[in-house]
């Protein structure tokens, strides 16, 4: 069984369809990446398997049990009660664009919140378990500092950390690196792929196109709303490629990348 099934995922917004009948299976202690071009709906597409946004037709169940809607009698979509969709979703961490750290805690602060508000954990208990995860990604000397004294790339490994303190069984990763300076990116996907390494299951929106090829087992490109292709990276950036594919590469690939495709 898949860590994430999208059934016939369809997402509208006022009259315009955003995703058009979407069918993935995210597997297990791999990484699977989002790619294409602007306005194709990966984030969109991430945004419903986060219950962020609510999907207007099809079906997401994680490690079988459905997120948000199921299958009612005679076929009918029902939603699902809160509290099921809370556990369901407690499953699934989260990474942004923006860092979204609160800016008056520090790092330790920022981690550990979560640990004792959603988890109940005593804040002595939570400080030492954020600490933990700051020191496995390279922070633990900067555990007493606020966000306004880190860089990017290390808010961002703390918002990285603040997911995995919650033990999430799938991180999802929208464009985690797309507001860093280009110096700043390199920490933030080796951290990811140490991530990845370590067996998590990840669904990653990217235009770091030499990290999915090397990090990624499996690769959808996404196109107005569709999966265009599907498959590893072998065989989604195999020549003779997609014209579609091969007009986006123009525009994202990166030299280090160029030299993986
Ligand atoms: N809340 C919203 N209300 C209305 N339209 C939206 C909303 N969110 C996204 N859209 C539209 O849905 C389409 C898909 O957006 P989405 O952000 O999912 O694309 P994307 O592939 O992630 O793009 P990018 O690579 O630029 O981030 C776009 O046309 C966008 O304008």
């Amino acid at each position: 069984m898949p860590a994430v099934r999208i059934e016939g995922l369809c997402k509208d917004f006022g009259t315009t369809r955003v995703l058009d009948g979407i069918d993935l299976d995210i597997p297990r202690g791999k990484v699977t990446c989002l790619i294409g071009p602007s306005g194709s709906g990966k984030s969109t597409l991430l945004r419903c398997v986060a219950l962020l946004e609510e999907p207007t037709d099809g079906y997401i169940s994680i490690n079988g049990d459905p997120l948000g809607f199921d299958r009612g009698p005679n076929g009918a979509r029902v939603k699902l009660p809160a509290r099921q969709i809370r556990k369901v979703r407690s499953r699934i961490g989260m990474v942004f664009q923006q860092f979204n750290l609160w800016p008056h805690m520090t790092a330790v602060g920022n981690v550990s919140e979560a640990l004792v508000t959603v988890r109940g954990m005593s804040r002595a208990d939570a400080e030492e378990r954020a600490r933990k995860e700051l020191d496995a990604i390279g922070l633990g000397a900067r555990a007493g500092h606020y966000p306004s004294e880190l860089s990017g790339g290390q808010q961002q490994r703390v918002a990285i950390a603040r997911a995995l303190a919650l033990d999430p069984g799938i991180m999802l990763f929208d464009e985690p690196t797309a507001s860093l300076d280009p110096e700043l990116t390199g920490e933030v996907l080796n951290v990811m792929r140490r991530l990845a390494e370590s067996g998590m299951t990840m669904l990653v929106v990217t235009h770091e196109i030499g990290f999915a090829a090397s990090v990624g087992s499996k690769i959808a490109f996404l196109d107005h709303g569709r999966i265009l292709v599907e498959g590893a990276p072998g065989e989604v950036f195999a020549k003779p490629r997609e014209p579609r594919i091969d007009q986006f590469l123009e525009t994202y690939l990166d030299r280090g990348a160029a030299t993986l495709l």
